[in-house]
C-alpha cells in the first residue's frame, strides 16, 4: 500500500520554569513569572518519518535545553515577546527548522496586601486561571500568527441574567426566565491582526510598548465588567457583546474567539415538603451548555 506523510511536527511539551524579576533599584522589589511552554518544529524532518533516518532530529530534549537556557539569557516578560524570541532562535539556528509552534501557559500569581499595602515578593496563586498565548511563525511564508487568551476564569452571577424567548417545541422542558444565576469558566482569545503584527519585530516593538499586557489586562476587564454589569439575554449575547468590545479597544486585534461552558445552577425542589424555594441551588456539573463564537471587524470597517 503507497502511504505519503501529509504533515508533521515534533517538540518538547510541558516545559516548565519560573523567573524572577528583581527591581535593580531595590532587589527586595521583585515580579515572577510561572510558565509551561511547548515548542513544536516543523520543516525538513520527512527522512526521521519515512526512511528511519535521525540526521535532521533536533532532539527533543535539546529543545527543552533551548526553552531553559533562552528563559535565562532573555526577557519572558510579556510571554507573547518570549514565544516570538524562541520562534525567532530555532528558525535562525537551524536552517532545516521552517516554522514554529509555541504556545506558553502563564500561572496567575499575584502580589497580596499585608498591612494595607501589596508586599514586595508574595505572591498568591489565582488559579486555576492562566494567561496563555499560541505564536506560529514560518520562515518561509514569512506568516506569523499571535494569539493570547485567558483559560478558566470562573465567574458567577446570582442575579442579572435572562433566558426566555427560544425556541419551543414538543421537547422543550426549560422554564422561562427572567432572572437566574450566570456561572461560566471563561475561556477567551484574542488574536492580533496580522496586518498589524505580521514580523517577529512588530512582537517585540509592540511588546516594548506594553502591548500585550494592555490587550490582556482590556480582554480581562471587558470580560469581568460586561458580565457583572449587563443584564444578559442569554450567554450568547453577553459573549457577543464582550468580543465586540475588546474589537472597539484594542485596534491590533483582528478577531475574537470565546467559548463559554454554562455551569447550570439548579433549584432544588421543595414543594413536596410545602416550602417555597427561590435561593437554595444545587451546583449541576453536567451537562452543561457550551457555546462558542468568533466576532470579527465586517469587511467595511477594515481599517
Ligand atoms: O444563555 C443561554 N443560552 C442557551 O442557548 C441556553 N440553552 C439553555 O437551555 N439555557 C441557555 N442559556
Amino acid at each position: 500500500m503507497a502511504v505519503e506523510l501529509i504533515d508533521s511536527s515534533y517538540g518538547k511539551a510541558n516545559v516548565k520554569f519560573l523567573k524572577v524579576k528583581k527591581n535593580p533599584e531595590n532587589p527586595q522589589e521583585q515580579e515572577v513569572l510561572e510558565a509551561n511552554v511547548k515548542v513544536l518544529l516543523r520543516g525538513n524532518f520527512d527522512v526521521s518519518y519515512t526512511k528511519a533516518d535521525n540526521a535532521p532530529i533536533v532532539p527533543t530534549d535539546t529543545v527543552k535545553n533551548t526553552i531553559l537556557i533562552e528563559a535565562k539569557k532573555t526577557d519572558v516578560w510579556p510571554i507573547e515577546r518570549f514565544a516570538a524570541h524562541l520562534a525567532q532562535h530555532f528558525t535562525g539556528k537551524y536552517s532545516h527548522v521552517d516554522g514554529v509552534e509555541v504556545d506558553i501557559v502563564q500561572a496567575r500569581w499575584t502580589k497580596f496586601p499585608v498591612q494595607g499595602k501589596l508586599h514586595a515578593h508574595s505572591f498568591k496563586n489565582e488559579g486555576p486561571e492562566t494567561r496563555r498565548t499560541r505564536l506560529e511563525y514560518n520562515k518561509k511564508s514569512k506568516k506569523l500568527h499571535v494569539a493570547s487568551s485567558i483559560v478558566d476564569l470562573t465567574v458567577l452571577k446570582s442575579t442579572g441574567s435572562m433566558f426566555y424567548g427560544y425556541n419551543v417545541c414538543d421537547y422543550t422542558t426549560l422554564k422561562p426566565a427572567t432572572d437566574r444565576i450566570l456561572s461560566t469558566d471563561v475561556d477567551a482569545t484574542w488574536t492580533f491582526d496580522p496586518r498589524k503584527i505580521s514580523t517577529i519585530q512588530d512582537v517585540f516593538a509592540y511588546a516594548e510598548k506594553g502591548g500585550f499586557d494592555s490587550a490582556y489586562n482590556k480582554a480581562r476587564e471587558i470580560t469581568l465588567e460586561l458580565f457583572a454589569l449587563e443584564n444578559s439575554p442569554s450567554v450568547q449575547a453577553t459573549m457577543y457583546n464582550m468580543s465586540e468590545k475588546i474589537l472597539e479597544n484594542v485596534p491590533e486585534v483582528g478577531k475574537v474567539d470565546y467559548a463559554l461552558p454554562n455551569n447550570h445552577y439548579i433549584l432544588f425542589n421543595l414543594e413536596w415538603k410545602g416550602l417555597k424555594n427561590d435561593d437554595l441551588f444545587y451546583p449541576s456539573p453536567d451537562p452543561n451548555g457550551y457555546i462558542k463564537a468568533t466576532v470579527a471587524r465586517s469587511p467595511a470597517s477594515k481599517l
